[in-house]
């Protein structure tokens, strides 16, 4: 697969730096700020950047077949029954996300690309993109049938070009699905070779296994069992991204890295949000590298996988709350600290008008 994405414009880059050094203040003293207002910059390609009016986090719901165990196996500390239920407090906006987002002026869409229940009676703009429900075990069986990971894929793209036809000038991917936490840790360990299961060491898929959703140490130690053998099964397959989504992923993930490729296609810039959407963006990456320059990290979420992958991508999350959530929740609190990096080259004086 191949990708016309657009460079981001060094010029306009080069330009907001020179700005920010004329403005009312002393060199360099808006710190972080006065990076992501030169990084919008190049993103919009103009100085200063077009004001983030439309904002639209797109929340890709999913089950996952790890989570089809008894209690005592579980690797999530609640069942996957909320998957499906919580679509429906997306849809009527009482989510951590939607609530958020009200107060950011951001807009949230949630799509079933795969959730293990009916949700047919929800509008088609939730429904109508859905690939399958549930998705296979990563322990005993490949997550997706053959083809299902490049349709899902497909799909986060036509996505995300409905979102920025319908005005998006910044995007984040949000996720809800119960067990999602296993598959994002496998994703990280698959692709930044932090697994070594020919060895029996499990040490290095420890490094990226977190408590989710609020497991105990014996659930992060049947995460690790889970990740350490469905590594093992995927052996080299994993190598490849697409083959690594089809054994490990889901179609939640294969969704969500399509989303963030075309996102980058369009050169709409992206804020990454928890561990889902940045192990989505690691393996992304590896579809299609010229789209990390697109992105940008929202926070840093409590999953160790996420601090992982975002060191493999080079990114520096705005906030740092301790945030494990996911939704898009920690991405939305960094979009008024965007707007607060871009209203300072777009309103503050110079420091040549002093006299
Ligand atoms: O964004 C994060 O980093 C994050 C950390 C922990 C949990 N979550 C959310 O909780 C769910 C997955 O947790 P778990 O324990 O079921 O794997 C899923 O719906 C995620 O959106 C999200
Ligand atoms: C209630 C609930 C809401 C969530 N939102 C994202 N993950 C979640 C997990 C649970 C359990």
């Amino acid at each position: 697969m191949r990708f016309d994405i657009p460079a981001l414009d060094e010029n306009a880059r080069a330009r907001a730096r020179e700005q920010l050094d004329g403005l009312v203040k002393p060199l360099g003293a808006l710190g972080r700020l006065e990076d992501l207002a030169a990084w919008l910059c190049a993103a919009h390609g103009t100085v200063p950047p077009r004001p983030l009016d439309n904002v639209r986090v797109v929340v890709f719901a999913g089950d996952h077949g790890v989570t089809d165990v008894p209690t005592s196996a579980a690797v999530s500390a609640y069942p996957r029954e909320i998957t499906s239920a919580m679509v429906r407090v997306f849809h009527a906006g009482n989510s951590g996300v939607n609530v958020l987002a009200r107060q950011a002026g951001a807009a949230v869409r949630v799509v079933d690309i795969a959730v293990d229940g009916d949700l047919d009676d929800l509008p088609g703009a939730i429904t109508g993109h859905k690939i399958r429900s549930g998705s296979g075990p990563i322990d005993r069986t490949d997550a997706l049938a053959e083809g299902e990971a490049e349709r899902a894929f497909a799909a986060g793209r036509l996505i995300a070009d409905e979102e920025i036809d319908a005005g998006a000038d910044l995007l984040i991917p949000g996720d809800m699905g119960i067990g999602n936490t296993t598959i994002a840790a496998a994703l990280v360990a698959a692709t930044l070779g932090t697994g070594t299961p020919d060895t029996g060491d499990t040490e290095h898929v420890e490094r990226t296994v977190g408590a989710g959703t609020g497991v105990d140490e014996e659930g992060r130690a049947r995460k690790i069992a889970v990740i350490g053998a469905a590594l093992a099964r995927a052996g080299s397959r994993a190598d490849e991204p697409f083959e690594r989504l089809t054994a490990l992923g889901s179609a939640c993930a294969a969704a969500t890295a399509g989303f963030l490729v075309q996102a980058a296609v369009r050169g709409v810039p992206v804020l990454l949000d928890g561990v889902f959407s940045v192990a989505a963006a690691l393996v992304a990456r590896d579809i299609a590298p010229d789209a990390a320059h697109w992105w940008l990290a929202g926070h840093r979420s409590t999953e160790p996988a996420q601090s992982l992958a975002l060191k493999a991508l080079g990114l520096d999350p705005v906030l740092d709350l301790g945030l494990r959530l996911g939704e898009g929740s920690g991405a939305v609190q960094a979009v008024p600290v965007l707007r607060g990096a871009r209203a300072v080259l777009a309103e503050m004086g110079r420091l040549a008008d002093l006299g």
